[in-house]
């Protein structure tokens, strides 16, 4: 059996509270720098990697010297924002002995959730990946109270796996895997090798955290890779101490739960577009713009737009109509309905000129485009 990492491209990995902290003692720097050293590694062989990490609140416990999780809400806010200092401090410190940059971001739910600000992310994300910069990302915790309660960051990696298009999400535990029970209550439970993501059996298996310090526990993992599928994703959850098993991973090696993305990816994504969003206008194209989005699967530009209907937003869904008034594709649009009235039929460069600022040189960019 091989992995299935071993032809994915982009990668989200996602690192939990329980092995960022050594079980809560601290942030593990020994642990930490054998990542970064192992995805300047994966960097080294053409992959792109996006590392979700947990810890902040384990951390910020640590250094305040708190002994017992709080249960106040503001209180683990103020942990987390103490700790978050610690821990993009060592993430730093690992990634530039590499020669690498980190960045931080964080997120909430609703950032996601929001058309706009999900298009930003995106291409915040997908501009610091050119930039040859490792994207370290976790919860917002200040302005949140729902997720830091039932805060996982399981979740947020399969969310940023969609937002970005991730070929693969790999979860680091402090479990080999999934078992058929959970390990620490069952000591006859046996490993899942390989699995299909989104499989019902596999919630039944799985329990909550073992632990004070993670907080998803396997539930949380398994519906992560569910979601991931859902953009076509597939799902690895390993040991984080396992010796090099990112590398092992990206070289082919099976490690760990497999949890297989059964649907091709672009029908993935165009499920998922059709799902989660609602259609706010209309554009049409001319035929050369048609006939760029069809026959050359390029993204459609502001010049090849002559008419549009509808007052959208930034983010929301629009669909292109040929010039005879048949809907050929649809897709989140990068600017609002009095942009787009504005630039409609120039040049991607006279943006600037017309607006006084670009978002994207693209009015609806290939990757966020599905033809019908
Ligand atoms: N079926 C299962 N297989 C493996 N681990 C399980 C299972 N059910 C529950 N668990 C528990 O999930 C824990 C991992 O989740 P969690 O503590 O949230 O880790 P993390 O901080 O890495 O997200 C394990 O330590 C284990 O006790
Ligand atoms: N944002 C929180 C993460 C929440 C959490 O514990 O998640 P996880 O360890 O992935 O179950 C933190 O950094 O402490």
């Amino acid at each position: 059996m091989s992995s299935i990492i071993a032809n994915s491209k982009r990668l989200v990995i996602k690192v939990g509270s329980s092995l960022v902290t050594n079980s809560g003692a601290g942030l593990d720097h020994e642990a930490i720098a054998t990542w970064a050293a192992q995805i300047a590694a994966l960097k080294a062989m053409g992959r792109e990697v996006v590392l979700v990490s947990s810890g902040a609140i384990a951390e910020g416990m640590q250094r305040l010297g708190w002994k017992k999780r709080p249960s106040a809400v503001h209180e683990l806010q103020a942990a987390a924002a103490v700790g978050q200092m610690g821990l993009v401090q060592v993430y730093e410190t690992c990634f530039r002995k590499h020669g690498l940059h980190t960045a931080q971001i964080l997120l909430t739910h609703d950032d996601l959730a929001d058309r706009k600000r999900y298009l930003n992310a995106r291409s915040t994300l997908r501009t610091l990946l050119k930039l040859n910069t490792i994207p370290i990302i976790n919860e917002n915790d200040t302005v949140v109270t729902e997720e830091i309660r039932f805060g996982d960051n399981d979740t947020l990696g399969a969310l940023v796996t969609n937002l970005i298009d991730a070929d693969a999400l790999i979860i680091l535990t402090d479990q080999t895997g999934l078992y058929s029970a959970d390990p620490r209550k069952d000591p006859t439970a046996t490993l899942v090798g390989e699995a299909r993501a989104g499989d019902p059996a596999l919630e039944t298996m799985a329990g909550g955290a073992g632990s004070d310090i993670g907080r998803g526990g396997m539930l949380t993992k398994i519906l992560a890779a569910k979601r991931a599928a859902r953009s076509g994703a597939h799902t690895v959850i390993a040991w984080g101490r396992e010796p090099d098993v990112l590398t092992r991973l990206a070289q082919g090696e099976a490690i760990g739960t497999q949890l297989i993305a059964d649907e091709m990816k672009t029908v993935a994504r165009k499920q998922w577009l059709a799902d989660h969003l609602q259609v706010g206008g209309k554009l049409t194209l001319d035929d050369g713009a048609v006939n760029a989005l069809r026959k050359e699967g390029k993204s459609l530009l502001s010049i090849g737009v002559s008419a549009i209907a509808g007052d959208f937003e930034r983010g929301e869904v629009v669909t292109c109509l040929d010039t005879t008034g048949r809907e050929i594709a649809r897709g989140l649009v990068n600017y609002s309905a009095p942009e787009t009235q504005k630039i409609l039929r120039h040049a991607s460069t006279e943006i600037e000129s017309i607006l006084g600022y670009v978002d994207e040189p693209e009015l609806i960019h290939r990757d966020n485009l599905v033809l019908l």
